[in-house]
């Protein structure tokens, strides 16, 4: 791991400079540095995106991994899908009671292509933001646009450097996906009580080169898939001190 008295501070990247939206807002340099914090915790600030259908394994397989991880004394945190749309990406029916019925419209968040872009650009952010703290995020989110999870991607690279985003392609067929139906919304979605059902009346974006891809077969246990991130994780350096 890199000291803190070791590699000179990192100054804010070209991306998050540019994120000014206005000449009034100036970004404002930290006086602890990332390397710092990452050599406390041992480890690089990684971002684990868990992309798939829904009911393909995303969140068994990141709870098991997140377990891992903590057992092994890393210092992890998990967002899952469902999850952060109950605050976060609230639908606008969480919002209403609260903050009426304009502000809902207009902050809550759905599944039409518009709302699942800033449901990710925001989980996005709030990863970038964890792995400047040095923390390993693993993120589960059916994610299905390519644009949108290579836009996390960006984000997170250059609050970083690349290799801090490991993309995870759960990749269950969607036959198994309607079999394990785990929450019953395939069968909604099949009846037409769900509209923009990812796989059924929305589409689905492989990732074309994830770092992982996790092909579904018979027999393989969510602790298996859970070791073969953590080994790729090792072998990415993950736990090693960044050159
Ligand atoms: N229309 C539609 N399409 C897909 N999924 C739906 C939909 N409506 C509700 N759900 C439930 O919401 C979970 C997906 O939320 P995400 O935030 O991961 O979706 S997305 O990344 O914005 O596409 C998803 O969770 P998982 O099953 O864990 O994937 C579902 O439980
Ligand atoms: N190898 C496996 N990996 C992950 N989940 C599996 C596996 N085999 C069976 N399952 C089951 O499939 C379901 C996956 O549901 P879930 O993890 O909620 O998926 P997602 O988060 O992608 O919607 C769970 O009921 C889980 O027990």
């Amino acid at each position: 791991m890199s000291s803190p008295s070791g590699p000179a501070p990192r100054a804010a990247s070209d991306l998050e400079k540019n994120a000014n939206i206005s000449r009034n807002i100036v970004w404002h340099e930290t006086t602890v540095d990332r390397n710092a914090r990452e050599s406390n915790l041992a480890q690089r600030g990684t971002v684990v995106w868990f992309t798939g259908l829904s009911g393909c394994g995303k969140s068994t397989i990141a709870n098991e991994l997140d377990r891992l991880l903590i057992a092994r004394g890393a210092a992890s945190t998990l967002l899952d899908g469902d999850n952060v749309r109950h605050g976060l990406c609230a639908p606008p029916s969480g919002l209403a009671p609260e903050h009426g019925d304009e502000f809902a419209e207009r902050f809550g968040l759905g599944f039409s292509p518009v709302d699942r872009e800033e449901n990710i650009r925001r989980i996005g952010a709030v990863s970038a933001l964890m792995s400047s703290a040095g923390l390993i995020t693993l993120a589960a989110f059916v994610s299905p646009y390519r644009r949108d999870r290579d836009r996390v991607r960006q984000m997170v690279e250059a609050a970083g450097q690349t290799g801090d985003f490991l993309e995870v392609f759960v990749d269950t067929p969607l036959e198994i996906c309607k079999q394990r139906d785990p929450k019953g919304l395939y069968k909604k979605a099949i009846a037409g009580e769900i509209p923009h059902f990812t796989g059924i009346s929305d589409p689905y974006e492989a990732p074309k080169s994830p770092e992982i891809h996790l092909r579904w077969r018979e027999g393989m246990t969510p602790a298996d898939a859970a070791e073969e991130i953590l080994q790729a994780m090792v072998d990415r350096g993950v736990f090693a001190s960044r050159s």
